[in-house]
Formats: C-alpha cells, structure tokens, sequence
C-alpha cells in the first residue's frame, strides 16, 4: 500500500496555502509535516482524510481495497479530541471500536496501552488535557487502519506519553502501517520530512509604481 499525492493545492478562503505538492509514503513508513503556523499543515491532513476537497491534484492510497473505501482504511486524529464529554473514557472508547471496524485491542487494553488503566469509568468531562490526548491516541489501538494521519498527536502530552506514542507509532510502521504527522514538535519517530512552507506560492513583486514612490533615503 501507499499514499501517492500529486500537484495537490490547497486554497482556503482568499489564500492560495500550497500547491505542486507531490510526495509519496510507502507501507512501513512516515511522514513528519512540519511549518509555520497557517502554512496549511492540518488543511493538508484534512485533504488526505478525505475531509475536504482539493483545489488542485490527487490524492489516492494505492493497494486499497476499494477507491469507494479510503475512508476506512484511514484514522484521522485531529487538534479536537472528538470525545462525548458526558460518557465515560470506556464507552467512547466502545463506540469508536464498533463504529470503525476492523476491530483491534480490547478497550480495556488499549487504555492499558496508553496509561489510562484504572479510568475507564470516569466521564471524559473530568479527564485532564493529557488524559484526553491519550484517549484519542487509544482510539488507534481499538481499530485497525493501515493510514494514520496524526495532528499534533503529542500536544498536551508528558514525557512518558510522548515516549509511549512514538513506540506506539513505531510499532504501527514496523508492521507495514503508513503514518503522516504534522507537528511543531519533536517526534521520535524514524521519518521523511516535509517542510510545507515551502510550498507556498510566492508573493507577487510589488508593483513598479510604488517601488518608484518609496521615500528618498
Ligand atoms: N474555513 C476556513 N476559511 C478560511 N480560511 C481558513 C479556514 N480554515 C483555515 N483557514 C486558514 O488556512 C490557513 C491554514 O490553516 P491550518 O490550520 O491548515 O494551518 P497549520 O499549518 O495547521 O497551522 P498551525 O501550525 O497553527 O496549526 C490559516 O491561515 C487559516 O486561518
């Protein structure tokens, strides 16, 4: 399998984000995006879900079943956690394991898996920022999907999290998976790189015009 993205661009609003972007991320490995703040970083990953539509170019995951079935070959984990707040960290944990399919770890172990044994029953409102971080992150675990796509999967995370994702992500390559992370962050995690700031388009030279009314130094 392989994620193959060519001439992509991306426009949101007035502004042209990227474009020309081609990259390719064979089974087994990954992919760090990395930019300035607005370069476009959780648009790209959004385009790669399926979750929008490019302006420009393809995107298309090679060996998949089905064109139709890219959504399921795919987790996307996105800045916002997508938890119901009022059940408990076991029950959305449940619902996401029956809703996506391919059923992995049990829920009980993924929570083990991501240090959250023991809090199965608390209502995700009272989870702290990490804690909701590492309930996400378990939402990988209870479904198997070759395609990760990971936004800031660290933010709010401690150390020993962060440590625990990168095996986590490590093991999910080791085992032929495809991931493609955004962050600001470090990640430990053997990756290709690509920095999307320099895929914007270039800004347009200023006008002759007011080149000739700048002040006289
Ligand atoms: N729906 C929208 N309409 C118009 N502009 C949008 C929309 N969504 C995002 N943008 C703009 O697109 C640009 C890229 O946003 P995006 O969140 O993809 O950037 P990013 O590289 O992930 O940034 P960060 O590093 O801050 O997370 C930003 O300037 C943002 O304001």
């Amino acid at each position: 399998m392989r994620l193959v993205v060519e001439r992509l661009g991306c426009r949101r609003g007035a502004r042209q984000l990227f474009q020309q972007l081609d990259f390719t991320v064979e089974t087994g490995t990954a992919l760090v995006v990395t930019g300035p703040n607005g370069t476009g970083k959780s648009s790209l990953l959004r385009l790669l879900a399926g979750l929008a539509r490019p302006d420009s170019g393809t995107v298309r995951l090679e060996g998949a079943a089905e064109p139709e079935t890219f959504a399921e070959e795919v987790h996307y984990l996105g800045h916002l956690d997508a938890h119901k707040a009022a059940l408990t960290a076991a029950e959305n944990l449940r619902f996401w394991r029956d809703m996506l399919g391919h059923p992995g770890l049990s829920v009980g172990a993924a929570m083990d898996e991501v240090g959250l044994g023991g809090l199965e029953g608390l209502p995700v409102a009272v989870l702290s920022a990490g804690q909701k971080r590492r309930l996400a992150l378990a939402r990988l675990l209870v479904a198997q999907r070759p395609l990760w796509l990971l936004d800031e999967p660290t933010t709010a995370l401690d150390v020993a999290a962060q440590a625990r994702f990168a095996e986590l992500a490590r093991a999910h390559v080791a085992q032929g998976g495809l991931i493609v992370a955004a962050t600001h962050a470090p990640l430990d995690l053997p990756a290709a790189r690509l920095d999307l700031g320099a895929y914007r388009p270039a800004r347009p030279a200023a006008p002759l015009a007011d080149l000739e009314s700048e002040p006289e130094q």
